[in-house]
């Protein structure tokens, strides 16, 4: 393989007689900013299950950082440092941005309360967790209750979470849906330079931050996909221009 952080070969999934995915093959380099676009029930979602581990494929592989972990388990693959950010947020909204940081360094999302309290105290794992907040630019607000943030900044403590784990890749499902014009500004001026941090594939639909964001975007269609390329490539392609991006191109 190349120098990619994460691969995948010929990666298919069939529910029934549908082919959700079919003999996808994609890689994410270091530094960059890689999008799968494609329309409502291409397979974007199925594609991302497959490779953080939810999903079993049919058939083909998934690299990271050159091992091969298709047998591996989502949480597997976390711990090796392949960090998802949810279009659903999992944050616990009454808590602090603090204690949401430190439970996501724990590595105990969703465990019971009395794992935080010795947390709180652990110097460490408060030190992580705090750097984490200074390094999306969340450091003034880790008292807060995240119900009190707007929709970009939890998506910022979201990825605030997933740094605390040294992600070596993110894998992002949609990270602008629900966001406003403004929001969905300055969370693409943030993404812009977490690809620094580690490298971001990225399912999205909002074509604007798209064609800002990516290095290279991968179109699927009926679980093909139909091209790879930069984004003057994509916009300039014939292919995708029938199939999918119609005259908005
Ligand atoms: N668990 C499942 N059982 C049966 N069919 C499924 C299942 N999951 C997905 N599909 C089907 O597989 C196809 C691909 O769906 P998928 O959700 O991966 O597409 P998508 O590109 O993520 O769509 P969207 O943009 O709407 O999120 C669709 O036709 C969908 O109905």
């Amino acid at each position: 393989m190349t120098d990619a952080v994460l691969a995948t070969h010929g990666l298919s999934r069939s529910f029934g007689a549908l082919r959700a995915t079919n003999e996808v093959s994609i890689d994410l380099r270091p530094g960059e900013i890689h999008a799968i676009i494609g329309p409502n029930g291409a397979g974007k979602s199925t594609l991302i299950a497959q490779i953080c581990g939810g999903l079993a494929p049919d058939a083909g592989r998934v690299e990271f950082l050159g091992r091969d972990v298709t047998g591996w388990d989502v949480a597997a693959r976390a711990r090796a440092g392949l960090a998802r950010t949810f279009q659903v947020s999992a944050l616990a909204t009454e808590d602090s941005v603090l204690q949401n940081v430190l439970l996501g360094a724990l590595g105990a999302g969703g465990s019971p309360w009395r794992f935080l309290r010795p947390a709180l105290s652990d110097r460490d794992l408060r030190d992580r967790a705090e750097a984490a907040l200074t390094r999306v630019g969340l450091q003034d607000q880790a008292a807060l209750r995240v119900s009190e943030l707007s929709h970009g900044q939890r998506r910022q403590l979201e990825v605030a979470v997933a740094l605390t784990l040294s992600p070596r890749a993110f894998v992002m499902d949609e990270p602008m849906a629900g966001l406003g014009a403004e929001g969905s500004a300055q969370l693409t001026a943030f993404l812009d330079g977490l690809r620094a941090e580690a490298p971001i594939l990225l399912v999205e639909h909002d074509m604007d931050a798209v064609f800002a964001l990516a290095d290279r975007i991968t179109v699927l269609v009926y679980g093909r996909i139909i091209e790879t390329g930069t984004v003057d490539e994509i916009r300039a392609s014939p292919a995708v221009r029938d199939a999918y991006l119609g005259g908005a191109a």
